[in-house]
């Protein structure tokens, strides 16, 4: 029972204070819960009292009493309307369940909602390095799976098995009031199997969990590996080698589910048989020992109303420790939710301004777990307007100082400055403001082009005349004409329906509807046919003002053209052309 004490222990210490409070109502209500499971079960002994029991009226002063308030005249009619009764008290107490769990449901799934947007923000907060170093099936696991198991095998399990307790130790208590036998009775012949079964099951349910904990983010990797790359695993021939690998995480992942579902119904099973080894036991030793048979049937009902409220809850409670076992992993996953609770601090932020430049100053950079530094002490000053080039080399660091020139990664010695202000936390959203990224593969929705010009914008937001005039300025306008839709035309997933180039365009074109003041540019290397590579260095030109400025990590000679400064980053550092 280790894992029940760790596990409220852990969720204590994760719950943000205001849904402490409501865990007291949800332990309230359980309590209620339990009172009303026993009046249910309190219901049937005095219809099994009138049914076994001779003369009844004369020994139960209680059923002598509804008798005479109903005007009743005979013991038939007093056991219909018992039996109505215990009806209404079964409806009641269900009805009242029923709201109880819809309560105490909506508490821990609001519970894993929340969860899961605070753990997306710490990841955010984490930065690029963290997106750049994690396996996104991780950290979508993380997000949406241990978050759903959280509330459902954590707070829900948790609460469940405290509820069964409380029920099982009234229910426990009252027969040992009404019959000591019985209830010893049940405990040599039910808790000695279920210990047993208990102590086999524990471990096995840790490692499924682990198993299936590992194996998802991995099934998923090798899923979409197959999907994005449909093209590479067609051409190499390696189709049959992931769906392999598939099949592999599949078999292994259904034998652990496999697994799971037998231990959660097991339980049930073993209990049955424990249970009918007692009634084979007052069986055998009651014909021999009790009066007659109707003492024997009446000891043998006793038993049956017990067993028949004592096995589910038992099976409940199996079901929850084993559900506690199999999630054991997200004690780790969502540690950092447990700092976040006490120190909220939302960052504090200050406006940047962009007039003159952007700075870097003796910069060094190394990547964590590296020992080789791509650059070191480094100095470049980019005037607002320039349009600067960055070549060299593949791996000489091109994009790593332009992650370093958009705030994505931080120097690991020296200082960026924009104009004369340090860039640091306070200031990022502000810079973030002011520029525009487009990638060589440019993020794209499965949406129409108006939403992946204006990302992010609600259709009746979008400002139509904006619009058009940026997708003009990136040379797309005569491309979108021609579609049968026009801006209202769906791309596809990840832009299926636009060209290499085409796609770079709307990413420049989304750099401008959102007024950036820097872009910054990773050109394209894949080949581009002539016309398409004119077009985006037309575009590019076009733009620059002598207000807009562009860093652009350059792979033709074309584009260097028109570029103010060129800058070669190399092995020696930043040489200026
Ligand atoms: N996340 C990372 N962790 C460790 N090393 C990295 C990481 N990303 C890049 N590197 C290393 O840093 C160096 C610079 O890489 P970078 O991607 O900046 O080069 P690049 O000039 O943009 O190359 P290319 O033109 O091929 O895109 C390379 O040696 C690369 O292996």
């Amino acid at each position: 029972m280790k894992i029940l004490y760790k596990t409220i222990r852990f969720i204590l210490e994760i719950l943000p204070s205001k849904d402490k409070r409501k865990l007291i109502i949800v332990a309230c209500l359980l309590f209620l819960n339990s009172i009303l499971e026993l009046i249910g079960l309190g219901a049937l002994l005095p219809v099994f009292s009138v049914l076994l029991e001779d003369n009844v009226l004369e020994t139960n002063s209680f059923l002598k009493g509804i008798y005479d308030i109903f005007h009743l005249t005979d013991e038939n009619q007093l056991i219909v309307l018992l039996s109505v009764l215990l009806l209404i008290v079964i409806l009641l107490k269900n009805v009242v369940g029923l709201l109880i769990i819809k309560y105490n449901s909506t508490f821990a799934l609001s519970l894993s909602k929340d969860f899961a947007l605070k753990l997306h923000e710490i990841y955010y907060r984490k930065g690029f390095s963290f997106f750049k170093t994690t396996n996104s099936n991780v950290v979508v696991r993380n997000i949406r799976t241990a978050t759903a198991q959280f509330s459902q095998f954590q707070v829900l399990g948790t609460l469940n098995f405290l509820n069964e307790i409380i029920v099982l130790s009234f229910i426990v208590f009252f027969i040992a009031l009404y019959n000591f036998q019985i209830l010893l009775l049940l405990i040599v012949t039910v808790i000695p199997p279920f210990l047993i079964f208990y102590t086999w099951v524990r471990k096995k349910s840790i490692e499924l969990g682990t198993v299936s904990n590992k194996l998802t983010p991995i099934l998923g990797k090798n899923m979409f590996q197959s999907i994005f790359g449909f093209v590479d695993v067609k051409i190499m021939g390696a189709e049959h080698d992931f769906r392999n690998k598939i099949k592999d995480n599949l078999e292994e992942l259904v034998e652990a589910d496999i697994k799971t579902t037998v231990y959660n119904l097991a339980p049930t099973r073993v209990i049955e048989t424990s249970l009918m080894l007692a009634i084979a036991i007052i069986i055998s030793f009651g014909v021999y020992l009790l009066p007659s048979k109707i003492e024997l049937l009446k000891l043998l009902g006793l038993f049956a109303v017990a067993g028949y409220r004592i096995m589910p809850s038992i099976n409940r409670m199996m079901i929850a420790i084993n559900g506690l076992n199999r999630s054991h992993w997200i004690f780790d996953v969502l540690e950092p939710l447990k700092k976040e609770s006490k120190i909220i601090e939302p960052i504090k932020e200050d406006r940047i301004t962009f007039n003159n430049h952007l700075k870097l100053e003796d910069v060094s950079f190394i990547y964590p777990g590296s020992d080789t530094p791509v650059f070191e002490h480094v100095n470049l000053t980019i005037k607002k307007g320039e349009v600067i080039g960055l070549m060299g080399p593949s791996g000489a660091g091109k994009t790593t100082l332009m992650n370093i020139l958009l705030g994505f990664l931080t120097p690991t010695e020296g200082k960026y400055f924009i104009d004369n202000t340090l860039l640091d936390e306070t200031h990022i959203k502000s810079f973030y403001n002011k520029i525009g990224y487009v990638q060589q593969q440019v993020y794209l929705i499965d949406g129409t082009i108006a939403e992946n010009v204006a990302f992010g914008c609600k259709h009746e937001e979008v400002n139509q005349v904006k619009l058009l005039d940026v997708l003009k300025k990136a040379n797309l306008l005569d491309m979108i004409n021609s579609l049968p839709a026009g801006i209202n035309e769906i791309i596809g997933e990840n832009g299926t329906k636009l060209s290499g180039g085409q796609k770079q365009r709307l990413g420049i074109a989304r750099a401008l509807y959102f007024e950036s003041d820097i872009i910054f540019l990773d050109e394209a290397t894949s080949a581009l046919d002539s016309k398409t590579e004119k077009d985006i260095t037309d575009s590019i030109q076009s733009l620059s003002d002598g207000e807009l400025t562009i860093v652009i990590i350059a792979h033709r000679m074309s584009t260097l053209a028109y570029c103010d400064r060129i800058i070669e980053v190399s092995e020696k550092g930043l040489i200026l052309k």
